[in-house]
């Protein structure tokens, strides 16, 4: 994060001086803005960053044990530079966060500089190879020049300007990294299924009449509707990903010609992809476990690595919740275009039509299903704006209103992102398999029928609520899937296989390429140290005098 925040931060002559020394490494760096008492509310950071026009440098101070910057990671011992997000005051006046580049460490000796706190949060569910630190400033110094000025200076008779053209240009690098985290939770997922894939194509347990062998795990209904939509959602989100990156580009070229226009749009999809990307993937990831049965609970499967690493992604960058709630900000202006006979943007044109007051015919071919989504998106939302606007009647503030309304409006961010998943991963398909086999094709399509078919019944109460779906179409789609999971089990080994990682990636005894699964378990678990010698201490230290009662 320390170097996308140089590149989108800096001014010219600020980059040519930070980012030749970052990109060599001369220098390392992070991104402090959480503290010890505020992650997910911006405004609401305690470190002060005020200006002195005497020495025309800043004074950076930690007010209380709660503004103590927390979490930044390789902040406690590996870096000597920070990129801090502090409250910035000159002239008396707070202008709210902005960020500066700070150096904590002396170059030479590594030392913090006087003035500096600095040290390790301590260990963590997962990450536990980097030094997530915490830091605090006692009047600590830093040059005029360090304040990140493209979009807003302090001159150096301590004159505030603004430059930015959108009043959230400094939130810019967590806009990038959502958008990257969305390939993250593609890439870890596709990990998390080779292995459970592979794995359930070595296992084999129960026999189902008693004269044949026993079965390979994958060939379970069940165990297919565990990982089959594993394989799906890791394509959904591939795809969804490339086509989030070109949209996050397009918004960047627009941006600097000066157009801001479609930075809330960006803001709207890339907060709610991250957060469904995310929590798909850490939920997903767990159900790869669950598939690998006791053994998948070893570190030696690699998949307790994965979960940790990958759960960690729904609460940074960003809160599931928080985004979802920014996304359901865009979508009820959305509605309000739409009553009003607006135009809408691209990702919710879907809306104009939507708001017919009658429930949508139901179809299930996959256009038809994901009408249906976009149907129960509509629904969702239009129920929960009539639930604001109640609240509002009954006197309350926007403020409040909003507040009792939190819950129906994550569930209408959440349809609609769902929505738009699954379009793109439609439209991705067709354009990328123009020129495939036609096997090729039937394999993709298979696979985002899953993904279809899978959600629709996940969500049949609500397609009750807002299209014609019947009992019998339920039964029906039910079947369906069903028998795609069966014509999908001979080619699952070979989709995994097509994610192309090598073992030195998967890192896992059940995963391997060449199936050794048992030969694996049994070679790591020679390392464990309590196999180095035949009796442990232990045993003469406190089981012996013990069992002969002599403790
Ligand atoms: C070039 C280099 C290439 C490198 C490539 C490398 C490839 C590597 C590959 C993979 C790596 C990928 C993984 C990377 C891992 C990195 C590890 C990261 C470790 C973690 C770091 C962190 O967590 S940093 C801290 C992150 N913190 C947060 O995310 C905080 C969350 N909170 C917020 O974002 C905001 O406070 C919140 C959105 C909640 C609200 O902000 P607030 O100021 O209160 O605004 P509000 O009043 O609610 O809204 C006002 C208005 O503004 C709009 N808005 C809000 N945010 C944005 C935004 N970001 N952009 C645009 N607009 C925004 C909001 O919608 C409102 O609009 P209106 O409704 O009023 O119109
Ligand atoms: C592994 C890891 C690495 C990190 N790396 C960095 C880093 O490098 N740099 C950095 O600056 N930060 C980093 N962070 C911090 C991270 O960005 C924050 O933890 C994250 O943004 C969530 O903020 P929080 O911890 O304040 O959670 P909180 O906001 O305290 O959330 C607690 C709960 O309250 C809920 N909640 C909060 N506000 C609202 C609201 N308005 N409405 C409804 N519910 C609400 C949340 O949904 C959540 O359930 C990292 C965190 C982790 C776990």
């Amino acid at each position: 994060m320390f170097v996308p925040t140089l590149m989108g931060q800096c001014t010219p002559e600020q980059q040519a001086y930070w980012l030749p020394r970052a990109l060599d490494m001369q220098i390392i760096g992070t991104y402090a803005q959480t503290e010890l008492g505020h992650g997910t509310f911006i405004r609401g950071l305690e470190t002060t960053a005020t200006y002195d026009p005497e020495t025309e440098t800043f004074v950076m101070n930690s007010p209380t044990l709660t503004s103590y910057k927390w979490w930044a990671g390789g902040l406690a011992k590996t870096v000597n530079y920070c990129i801090v997000v502090a409250q910035l005051y000159t002239k008396g006046v707070c202008h709210g966060t902005h960020p500066f580049i700070v150096q904590i460490r002396d170059e030479e000796t590594h030392m913090p500089r006087p003035g500096v706190k600095v040290g390790d949060i301590g260990p963590k569910l997962g990450f536990n190879t980097a030094d997530n630190g915490y830091l605090g400033f006692d009047n600590y110094r830093i040059p005029r020049d360090n304040m990140m000025m493209k979009n807003a200076q302090v001159l150096k008779d301590g004159t505030y300007v603004k430059v930015a053209r959108h009043g959230k240009a400094t939130y810019g690098t967590m806009v990038f990294v959502r958008v990257l985290l969305v390939n993250e939770a593609a890439f870890n997922l596709a990990k998390a299924c080779t292995i459970a894939v592979r794995y359930s194509a070595i296992r084999r347990q129960c026999s189902p009449d008693s004269e044949g062998s026993e079965l390979q795990v994958l060939d379970y209904s069940t165990q297919q509707h565990k990982l089959f939509i594993c394989i799906a959602t890791a394509h959904a989100l591939q795809l969804n990903s490339t086509w989030l990156w070109k949209t996050f580009s397009d918004t960047l070229a627009a941006i600097k010609q000066g157009n801001v226009d479609t930075l809330p749009e960006l803001h709207a999809l890339s907060s709610c992809l991250k957060a469904l990307s995310t929590a798909d993937a850490a939920s997903l990831i767990e159900q790869c476990r669950h598939a690998c049965g006791g053994h998948g609970y070893m570190m030696s499967s690699g998949l307790p690595y994965l979960y940790a690493f990958v759960t960690a992604t729904r609460t940074y960058e960003g809160d599931y919740t928080i985004l979802l709630l920014q996304t359901a900000r865009f979508l009820v202006k959305a509605y309000e275009q739409v009553e009003a006979g607006k135009p809408l943007t691209p990702t919710v044109s879907y809306l104009s039509q939507a708001f017919t007051g009658k429930k949508l015919p139901w179809d299930s071919s996959p256009d038809g299903i994901i009408r249906a989504f976009q149907a129960l998106a509509a629904g969702k939302l239009s129920s929960t704006v009539k639930s604001l606007r109640k609240r509002l009647e009954s006197g309350l503030s926007y403020e409040q209103a909003w507040e009792l309304s939190t819950i129906q409006l994550n569930g209408a961010a959440e349809a609609h992102c769902r929505a738009v998943m699954s379009q793109n991963y439609k439209s991705e398909i067709e354009r990328l398999t123009v020129n495939s086999s036609p096997n090729v094709k039937l394999v993709l399509q298979q696979l985002y029928k899953v993904y279809l078919y899978y959600w629709a019944l996940e969500r049949t109460g609500d397609l009750l609520l807002y299209t014609s779906i019947s009992e019998s179409d339920i039964f029906e789609l039910q079947l369906r899937y069903e028998g795609l999971l069966k014509e999908i089990r001979p080619n699952a080994v070979g989709i995994v296989d097509a994610f192309d990682l090598r073992d030195e990636v998967l890192h896992s005894a059940l995963g391997s390429y060449d199936g050794n699964v048992y030969e694996r378990l049994m070679a790591e678990a020679q390392k464990s140290p309590l196999n180095a010698e035949p009796v442990n201490q232990t045993f003469h230290t406190y089981l012996k005098p013990m069992m002969k009662g002599k403790l």
